[in-house]
């Protein structure tokens, strides 16, 4: 038959094989995602479970095969649920990496009528540098939040609305310690300060270093689950740092910081 080929007296077709490559692939973003992660020791017993399965079921044990079957069933729910946030990321990934996703060759070709004019994006950039310096120098606490959708889900249920131009004096007094605004974070998008006062979801991932607090671990956590890019002031130590893709990079210098947003605003804008 077309598209078939034979091997150790079997039948094989071709699209057998492209169908293990998509499952290899798929397993290996997965064990990608989750490495390091407590959800990686649950995939492991996932994994198990079915492994189990199949050797019961090819035994030809019927009543272990219904009990491990039924399990699966359930299973999937509860994988759903107890794997939100990675099923989330793991979503994200796959769909920064489409011919369509923001971030590809082909929709910065199609989008490229946006680099003639970058002026907005380098006035931020240049007011987030000097806020961020004059901040670490004077060991104020910040955590600013770059996104490209003002749909940020984190925004819309906490948080004060600004709307305001991007501005070094305006961030740096939103941050001033007798601030009202100075908890939480601020959220910019598109050049404009459109929150302040968010609280954002706190990252679980236990490769984090212990003695960071709850400022840089938010940071990360908003990474987790959204395609932004979170810049952190430490009060303690008045360093700087960000964090991307839910990793953190710390005690970074101010060139550092700069490319960085360079490379989100202007290079992928
Ligand atoms: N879930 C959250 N979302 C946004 N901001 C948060 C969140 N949790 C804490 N923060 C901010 O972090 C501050 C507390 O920081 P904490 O000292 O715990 O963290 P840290 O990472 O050690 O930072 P620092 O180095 O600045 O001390 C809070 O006052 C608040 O402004």
């Amino acid at each position: 038959m077309y598209g078939t080929f034979h091997l150790w007296g079997y039948t094989f077709r071709w699209l057998n094989i492209l169908d293990v490559i998509i499952v290899a692939f798929l397993i290996y973003q997965l064990y990608r995602l989750l490495r390091g992660s407590i959800a990686f020791n649950i995939f492991w017993g996932v994994v198990v479970i079915y492994g189990a399965y199949f050797v019961v079921k090819f035994l030809e044990m019927p009543m272990l095969t219904n009990i491990l079957q039924n399990f699966i069933n359930v299973g999937i729910l509860a994988i759903i649920i107890i794997f939100q946030p990675e099923i989330r990321r793991f979503l994200l990934m796959l769909g920064r990496r489409t011919p369509f996703s923001h971030d590809s060759a082909l929709m910065r070709f199609l989008l490229s009528d946006k680099l003639k004019g970058f002026r907005d994006e380098e006035d931020t950039i240049r007011h987030i540098t000097m806020a961020v310096n004059n901040l670490a120098n004077t060991y104020t606490g910040a955590l600013i939040i770059l996104t490209d959708t003002y749909k940020l889900r984190f925004s819309t249920t906490t948080g004060v609305p600004i709307d305001g131009k991007v501005t070094a004096r305006l961030l740096e007094s939103i941050f001033k310690k007798n601030s009202p605004l100075h908890d939480g974070a601020v959220i910019i998008a598109a050049n404009r300060l459109i929150a302040a006062k968010v609280v954002l979801p706190v990252s679980e991932n236990p490769d984090l270093p212990a003695r960071i607090g709850l400022r840089h671990r938010s940071a990360v956590g908003v990474t987790e689950q959204a395609n932004v890019l979170a810049v952190i002031v430490s009060e303690e130590r008045g360093t700087i740092s960000y964090a991307q893709d839910g990793h953190l990079f710390q005690d970074v210098s101010l060139e550092d910081l700069k490319s960085k947003l360079y490379e989100v605003l202007v290079e992928k804008g």
